[in-house]
Parts: C-alpha cells; sequence; structure tokens
C-alpha cells in the first residue's frame, strides 16, 4: 500500500544526482522505507538555459542545447527491390493483411541465403511484417493532416520484414533441407505474407550461397528443393556482411576482457579502415577499406580447424562443442611451460613476464616423463585453446600494425561466443599491442558469410537500412532461432506451447531462445594469471546471443532530439547487478498477477490459461536468463526489459491484457471530467494552471506496472484516489519546476506569454491519467491557441493508452467541452467519431487542431531513437515536448535533451513492506505517513 504525499522540489535544471540521492530512481534502496510519493515536474527549455545552470547543477554548461543535429539522418527511398508495377490487391481490400499480387516481381528475390561451412550450415531468411494499418482510419487523417505522403515511405505491407539468423549442423543437411521446404524458403516463403505461396516451383529458382558446400551440396539441393545454388566467393561475402552489422546494429560489437562484455558503439562514418579476422578452419586477416574495397593481408593456418583436429586426437573428444567445454575445466600449467617454470617461480620483470606468463605451449610436455594419458584432456583442451587463440591475436595484431589499424574486429565460429576464447584473443592483442589497439567481437559473428550472401542479391533491399528501422527481437521457443537446434521446425503458436510443455515434463529448464553466452571465463593456469575459475561455462555451439531482426522502414529518429549521437534511452544501469536484481523482482513478483489480467482479457479459457503458462514460463525463462548473462541479448537497458515483457505477452497472443481495466477506468473517469472542466474554469489563469499541472501528476497515479499503485485501487474509487492524489500534490514537488513553465506560459513582470506552436503531448496510462490529467492540460494549451498533438503507443503495453483508442476518448470528453471539439474536429479527429455535439456546429477551421499520432512502440518506456514516421512528421512544427510518466520521462529521458522547450512529469510511489502495511491501513482521507 501507498499513501500519497507531496515531495515537492522545485528545480530546473539537471537533477540526476540529487534524484539518486534521494532514491527516487535507485527504486532497489528505498524498498523498506516509509512511503513516500514523488511528484516531479521538469521543465528544459532554450531560454531557461541561465536558470537552470545557476541551480545545483553540476555538470554546468552541458546543458546548453546542442546545435540542431546536422548529421545525415536521411532515409532512403530504396526498400527491398520489389517490383511493384502492376501491383494489385487480390480480394477484399479492407481485409488484414489482403494478398498482393505483384505480376512483375520475378521469383529470384532474396529471402534466403546460406553459408555452408564445414561444420555449420548458417542460414539467413528473411520474412514479411503483417500490416494491421489498412483499417485505421486515424492514421489517413493524420497522413493528411500533417502532410505525410507515401512517397518515400512504404506503401505496400510487403516492404517490412524480419531476418532470422538459423544454423544447422552440417552433417544434419537433411533437417537444414527440411527446414527450408517446410518454410517454403525457397519459393519466397509462406510464413507471414501469402504473396507468391501457391506459386509452382520455379524451375530457375536459385538461392545464394557461399562456403565450400555451396560447391559441395549443389547437387542435393537441387534434386531436394529444385533449386540451383548461385556460389559467392568467401571473402566478398564476410566483408559485406561485417559491413552491414557494423552500419546496422547498433552494439553489435563489444570487447570482452576479463569475463567482462562491453558494447562499443560504432558511428558507421568512421567505420574503415578496420581488420576483420575471420576464424574458421584456418584463419584469413582481411584489411577492410570501403563497401567491396578490401584486401585479404594474411592468414594463419593455425586456426579452429587445429584447435578441433588436434584436440579430437589429443582428447578423444567427439565434437568440437564437447573439446571446448572440456577446456572449461582444465588448467593448462600441467602442459603448457610458465615463465615461472624456468626461472623458479620468478617473474622475468625485466623483460616485462611475469611469471605466470605462458613461456612454452605443450612445453611441460618435453619434460615430463608422462605419455598423453597421463594428462587430462580438459588440460590440453584448454591449453591447445590458449596457443591458438594467442597465437591468432598476436598474429592480428601484428598485421593491425602492419597498416596502421586501430580496430581488430574478430568473427567465424571459431569464437562461438566462448567468453575464455574472446578473453584469450583480447588479452593477446592487448599484451602485444601495450594497450594501443583492441579486439571487438561480433553478436552476429557465425552469420557473416551468410548476411552477405543475402546482400549479394541485387535485391537484398537492406542497402539502405539504417541503424533506427531494426529492432531486435527475442521471440521464445523458435528452436531454430539464433542458435541450438531441438527439433523440427515450429509451425504455430500450439507447437511452440507443446515444445515448452515438453521441456517441463522433462523437467528441463528452458534455456531461453538465445542460448546461453557464459558470463564468466574459466580454467587455471594461463598465459597470464586465469581471470577466473571453473565456472559453469556452456560453450554449446548455440552461444550465439541473436534475436530476429525486425525491419521497419517507417521508423525515424525523433528529429527534436538536441544531440541524437549523445542520446541514451536509459536513465538506470542496468549492468549494476543490484539494479538489474531489483527490477528482476520488481518483474517476477508482478508476473502472477499480469498472468491473471491476460487470462481475464482472453475470456479466461482453457485455451488462455495454457497460453498464460506459457508466457509466464517464457518470461521466466528471459527473466532468468538475463539474470545470468544481463548482455545475453545485447546491451540491456530498463526500456528493453520491460519490452521484452510486452513483446513475449504478444507472442502468446495477449494483445491488451489490460483491455477491461482500461475501459472501466476511461468510463469513471469521463463520467467526472465535466465536473472537473467547470471546476477549472471557475478558476483564474495562475490558479488553474497550477491545478491542471497537480492533476497532471495525480492522475499519473493510475499505474498497473508498479505494486505500490495496484495497493491503492484496493482503496478507493479511481475518482476517489484521484481527487486524494491531487489534494497531496502541494508544491514544491520533488523536482519542481512549475514556476518556469508558468512563466513561459503566463509571462511574468516584463514578461509576456508566449505561447508555443506546437505541443507535443506523450501521453501515459488510460483513464485518468489522460483523461483527467493530459486532456484538461491539451484543453488549457488550445485554449492559448497552441496545437496539441497527443503522441500515445502504438501498441498496448500495462494500461497505456494506445493511439487506436484515444479518438473515441477525445470523441467522448469533446461532447463536453467545445474546446475540446472544435479541436479535435480541426484536427481530423472526429470523423465519424460523435454525432451529439454540444451546438451540433460543425468544423471551425480557424480553430487550433487536436491531433493523435501513435509513438512506433509498444512500451512503457519510449527510445527516441526510433519513433514512428508520423510522429516524425508532427515533431517538425513543435516547439513544446510533454513526457507524461515514469516510463517515459524517468526511465527513458531523464536526461534527454531537446531543441525545444520539454517538461517531464511523473510521479512515482513506493510500496511500504508488508508489515507496515498491516499496521498502518490508509483511507483516503487519512493523513500521508510522512
Ligand atoms: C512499468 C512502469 C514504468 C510504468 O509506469 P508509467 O510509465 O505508467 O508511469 C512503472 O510502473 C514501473 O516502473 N514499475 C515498476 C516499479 C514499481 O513497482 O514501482
Ligand atoms: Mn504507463
Amino acid at each position: 500500500m501507498a499513501s500519497l504525499s507531496g515531495d515537492p522540489v522545485l528545480e530546473f535544471g539537471d537533477n540526476i544526482e540529487d534524484l539518486h540521492n534521494n532514491n527516487i530512481i535507485n527504486g532497489n534502496t528505498n524498498n523498506n522505507k516509509e512511503v513516500i510519493d514523488k511528484a516531479s515536474l521538469l521543465v528544459r527549455g532554450e531560454e531557461n538555459i541561465t536558470a537552470a545552470t545557476s541551480n545545483n547543477n553540476k555538470e554546468g554548461g552541458e546543458r546548453d542545447m546542442a546545435p540542431p543535429a546536422t548529421n545525415s539522418i536521411h532515409r532512403s527511398g530504396s526498400r527491398p527491390q520489389l517490383d511493384l508495377s502492376k501491383a494489385a490487391i487480390q480480394g477484399n481490400s479492407e481485409e488484414r493483411d489482403p494478398t498482393i499480387l505483384l505480376p512483375n516481381q520475378s521469383d529470384d528475390i532474396s529471402h534466403l541465403a546460406l553459408d555452408i561451412g564445414g561444420s555449420l550450415i548458417k542460414l539467413v531468411y528473411f520474412s514479411r511484417h503483417e500490416d494491421r494499418s489498412s483499417d485505421d482510419k486515424r492514421k489517413k487523417t493524420v497522413k493528411e493532416r500533417l502532410g505525410i505522403s507515401n512517397g518515400n515511405r512504404r506503401s505496400y505491407p510487403i516492404l517490412g520484414g524480419r531476418l532470422h539468423f538459423v544454423k544447422f549442423e552440417t552433417s544434419k543437411l537433411n533437417e537444414c533441407l527440411d527446414f527450408i521446404s517446410s518454410k517454403q524458403l525457397h519459393r519466397g516463403g509462406i510464413d507471414s505474407h501469402r504473396w507468391n505461396s501457391e506459386a509452382p516451383a520455379n524451375e530457375n529458382a536459385v538461392i545464394k550461397a557461399t562456403g565450400g558446400g555451396a560447391f559441395k551440396f549443389a547437387d542435393i539441393f537441387k534434386e531436394r528443393l529444385g533449386v540451383s545454388i548461385d556460389k559467392e566467393d568467401e571473402m566478398d561475402c564476410l566483408v559485406a556482411g561485417a559491413n552491414f552489422l557494423l552500419k546496422a546494429i547498433r552494439h553489435e560489437a563489444f570487447t570482452h576482457m576479463e569475463g567482462h562484455k562491453e558494447f562499443v558503439q560504432i558511428d558507421p562514418n568512421d567505420l574503415f579502415p578496420y581488420l576483420l579476422v575471420n576464424i574458421g578452419s584456418g584463419v584469413s586477416m582481411i584489411k577492410v577499406d570501403g563497401e567491396g574495397k578490401f584486401q585479404r593481408v594474411s592468414g594463419t593456418n593455425v586456426g579452429g580447424g587445429t584447435y578441433w583436429g588436434l584436440g579430437r586426437l589429443l582428447t578423444k573428444c567427439k565434437s568440437f562443442d564437447e573439446l571446448l567445454e572440456l577446456s572449461q575445466r582444465g588448467d593448462n600449467r600441467t602442459i603448457d611451460m610458465l615463465v615461472g617454470d624456468i626461472y623458479g617461480g620468478m617473474d622475468y620483470s625485466k623483460i616485462g613476464l611475469s611469471a605466470s606468463t605462458i613461456a612454452s605451449s605443450f612445453g611441460k610436455a618435453i619434460s615430463d616423463k608422462k605419455e598423453l594419458e597421463d594428462y587430462r584432456p580438459e588440460d590440453i583442451s584448454l591449453s591447445l585453446l590458449r596457443m591458438i587463440s594467442y597465437n591468432i591475436g598476436q598474429i592480428s595484431y601484428l598485421n593491425a600494425l602492419r597498416f596502421g589499424l586501430k580496430r581488430i574486429f574478430f568473427g567465424g565460429f571459431f569464437i562461438r561466443g566462448h567468453a575464455y576464447t574472446m578473453d584469450t584473443i583480447s588479452f593477446a592483442v592487448q599484451f602485444w599491442s601495450q594497450g594501443e589497439a583492441q579486439a571487438m567481437f561480433l553478436r552476429h559473428e557465425g552469420f557473416l558469410g551468410a548476411l552477405g550472401a543475402f546482400m549479394s542479391n541485387e535485391k537484398h533491399g537492406l542497402d539502405d537500412l539504417m541503424v533506427h528501422q531494426l529492432v531486435e527481437r527475442f521471440p521464445m521457443g523458435a528452436p531454430y532461432t539464433g542458435g541450438k537446434i531441438h527439433g523440427p521446425p515450429l509451425g504455430d503458436l500450439n507447437e511452440k506451447i507443446s515444445w515448452m510443455e515438453k521441456f517441463v515434463l522433462k523437467g528441463t529448464e528452458i534455456t531461453a531462445p538465445v542460448p546461453m553466452a557464459p558470463p564468466g571465463t574459466t580454467g587455471l593456469g594461463g598465459f597470464e594469471v586465469p581471470s577466473s575459475k571453473g565456472c559453469t561455462l556452456r560453450s554449446d555451439a548455440s552461444a550465439l546471443n541473436v534475436g530476429v531482426l525486425h525491419l521497419v522502414p517507417t521508423l525515424e529518429v525523433f528529429p527534436l532530439l538536441a544531440d541524437p549521437k549523445m542520446y541514451e534511452p536509459n536513465t538506470i544501469d542496468l549492468s549494476d547487478h543490484s539494479e538489474l536484481e531489483y527490477w528482476f523482482t520488481v518483474l517476477s513478483e508482478h508476473l502472477p498477477d499480469l498472468v491473471d489480467k491476460a487470462v481475464a482479457s482472453e475470456g479466461g479459457t482453457d485455451d488462455a490459461k495454457r497460453r498464460g503458462d506459457a508466457f509466464a514460463r517464457a518470461f521466466s525463462a528471459h527473466l532468468a536468463r538475463l539474470m545470468e548473462e544481463p548482455a545475453a541479448y545485447g546491451k540491456l537497458g530498463l526500456a528493453n526489459l520491460l519490452e521484452l515483457r510486452e513483446e513475449c505477452l504478444r507472442e502468446f497472443q495477449f494483445h491488451d491484457a489490460y483491455r477491461s481495466i482500461k475501459q472501466r477506468e476511461n468510463e469513471a473517469s469521463l463520467a467526472v471530467l465535466p465536473d472537473l472542466l467547470m471546476e477549472l474554469d471557475r478558476m483564474d489563469e495562475e490558479a488553474r494552471l497550477l491545478t491542471l499541472i497537480e492533476g497532471v501528476l495525480a492522475a499519473n497515479i493510475f499505474d498497473w506496472g508498479s505494486r505500490a499503485c495496484v495497493d491503492l485501487y484496493h482503496k478507493g474509487t479511481i475518482i476517489e484516489i484521484y481527487r486524494m492524489s491531487r489534494d497531496k500534490m502541494q508544491r514544491p514537488w520533488r523536482v519542481d519546476d512549475f514556476d518556469l513553465f508558468k512563466e513561459r506560459m503566463s509571462g511574468s513582470k516584463g514578461k509576456k506569454p508566449r505561447p508555443h506552436k506546437r505541443a507535443l503531448l506523450f501521453v501515459d496510462n488510460s483513464g485518468a491519467d489522460v483523461i483527467l490529467g493530459m486532456l484538461p492540460l491539451a484543453r488549457e494549451l488550445l485554449r492559448r491557441g497552441t496545437e496539441v498533438v497527443l503522441v500515445a503507443n502504438s501498441l498496448p503495453a500495462l494500461n497505456d493508452v494506445t493511439a487506436m483508442e484515444l479518438p473515441d476518448i477525445v470523441a467522448e470528453a469533446a461532447k463536453h467541452c467545445d474546446i475540446l471539439r472544435r479541436a479535435a474536429e480541426a484536427g481530423g479527429l472526429l470523423v465519424d467519431a460523435m454525432n451529439n455535439t454540444l451546438d451540433g456546429s460543425k468544423e471551425n477551421s480557424s480553430s487550433v487542431p487536436l491531433m493523435v499520432v501513435e509513438n512506433g512502440c509498444g512500451s512503457p518506456c519510449i527510445d527516441l531513437r526510433q519513433v514512428s514516421s508520423e510522429l516524425a512528421a508532427a515533431a517538425k512544427d513543435a516547439d513544446l515536448i510533454i513526457l507524461e510518466g515514469m516510463g517515459r520521462a524517468l526511465h527513458t529521458n531523464f536526461n534527454a535533451r531537446f531543441k525545444c522547450d520539454a517538461l517531464k512529469a511523473w510521479i512515482q510511489l513506493h510500496s511500504l513492506p508488508l508489515q507496515a502495511q498491516q499496521q498502518k491501513p490508509l483511507c483516503p482521507s487519512e493523513e500521508a505517513v510522512e
């Protein structure tokens, strides 16, 4: 349970330090504290910089607005190069995913490419998005109002899609062929679109492929699938794949030192030159100078094949992975001759060699009177792994030095996300370069060739994709996705659930969709002192850490970010283990209630219960996986974690778990809106502005994602809680920039009010939050001649209101308010939503418009690097941004700087410990605990 009390702060500027000290941000520290509500209002604007910095701003001038971003955030008109001429919708065009006939599209559009290596077949394939936008009237209106043309945006649903990464053991070629065949990938795919699926097999169909197997197995592909293999040069493919990944995926590269993984953001405009080291059976070192510009400058025959070949002979291991697995329990000091062995346990410090440095790999074997059987296979494996990894690291560095290259990227399936291998290579590069050069690894390390082969098809359509148009997701259970193969491909959700249930029946833990990349390193002894010992390293071939890449051509960088390159959407650092633990607990504790809501939202049927179960299992597996290895899915932020939960719900077809709750709260709030508007209208301007902001803060309390808020729901009706909350909102708030806001809005001595031209209101929750908090504020802005754009989620997330739902809500509200009605009409919101207006008057073109746009996401948070094109278009003329709620204003964007005025408002409640709750029952009239 939580109580309500204002904890006011009036501050204009950078208060992050202060907030941390007061435990607003670090939720983990105040779990057992007294209940404190945190209402915060933060204003930033161009004119307010001085005032802001003169307060307690540690970073001083840092708050100065950066100049408008001039870097090349542009979009290209060339999406997947489909031949759309004479395209026609087949059947009913109002249908959700109408079949589109592309009569002039040749069949060889790239859907699939392969890299068939000696031990693994890597497969990259493309499937299309479903587009559900055609039945959304709001979208059409908004496009007209904001002048968004279809010119360079997608006009056919097939232009978005997903890129999948799958691998098979080459020895199981048949499984791979079955997979391709079952998904019809060789014919254009049947997964998520119907175009072309009925077409007869094309005699001339070709698949792009690289790797030796492209030659070796060409006949089998022709025989089994009726397709020809178009062979692509391996080096070309590797380079094209690496260039694509490094340019298009935000945190593709990472360093790995002493068990610690750190993602590196590469500036796509400053990528070249670099050294690409591909470690397959042998090793190639390629100097890359640009797109298609590269030279193989060196290589070594001591590579993955050497490790596996020698390892097999020496240990009798049956597979590469088994050999790697062994190494983690090894101690190479039993075999390797260390400097200390030669110098009587001493360092050879004169030349900088410590006693633990390997002087000679396998060197001890010469002096020992031991036979092979006398050595532990574990030790042999580790010694071999170190020998080869150091050697590769050293030769790579020498080549980098030769050509003056600072960056070295390592790829190829030898690495396999294996922590120890990466650490060893990193160490060698660090050691020999004396810290001048840095080894980096790639998350899609094994797929460079396959991706390159995919891109070798003229019609791949990936050329101009930019970082902000790609979203990586991690669906559960696709046993082929990104990793280890567990069985036949899953046809549908039902099969996926059964697959998951089987794991439970067997008592096997589901290890999440993307297999393990171990956190620590392992092994004893070493070139230098080992960084950690014998932990439970999983070194199976599945340590790939890749999800499904969603290509969303309509996503754009929010144009009002002051400095998009410096923008970091995460306020909280989840690499701090205690933070991660806190959030893990919050999300785990919330899970049963969420499942109940989700199942109820689907009618509580047996099917819904089964899906609810599967969702809980899946999400728990994700959480467990991330607790074990926070970087398993790439750089982890709180926004990702909260979105993962929503995506996981959608994966199990829970499209709106809070549907009925939202509806109930909307109705209750709409019922009291007229009274509230009358109350506001009776006030003078100053009192009204304050009451409006208090109302925004108070109404933001209705947050089903927070336990403290949910506890509150037992304490009264929505309206009672809202009123109680507002009554407790006396200033100053925890962060309180109200005066600055008021000055801008209403002017002050000698200063005239300067109404904004257009305000973007990022709304949060349904019910009181949007209806009693944000709508009245919107109305006030409209009254002052400011255009208002309500920015809402594209997809549901908790009880957040969506852009689809807003027009009806606005229409209902407009029945009681002329200002809203006229503005909504002017904004095209009331197309056919309302008939019973107050005076029945028709469109008043002189009114400033009220519009609704979707934000492009389905999460309680928002990453402003990837927003909808609607929002980007609406932002062009905006000079005020209002971000509301913890998800958008605190967890993300607390530190965001904008080119225009910005106001951030949220309220945060904290739970009382259970005991205190029982001792201090609170009813709305009671005093706050504070
Ligand atoms: C999920 C949320 C970010 C949603 O908050 P909102 O954006 O609606 O204000 C928030 O409810 C949250 O941070 N919840 C977990 C912590 C808690 O229980 O307070
Ligand atoms: Mn919310």
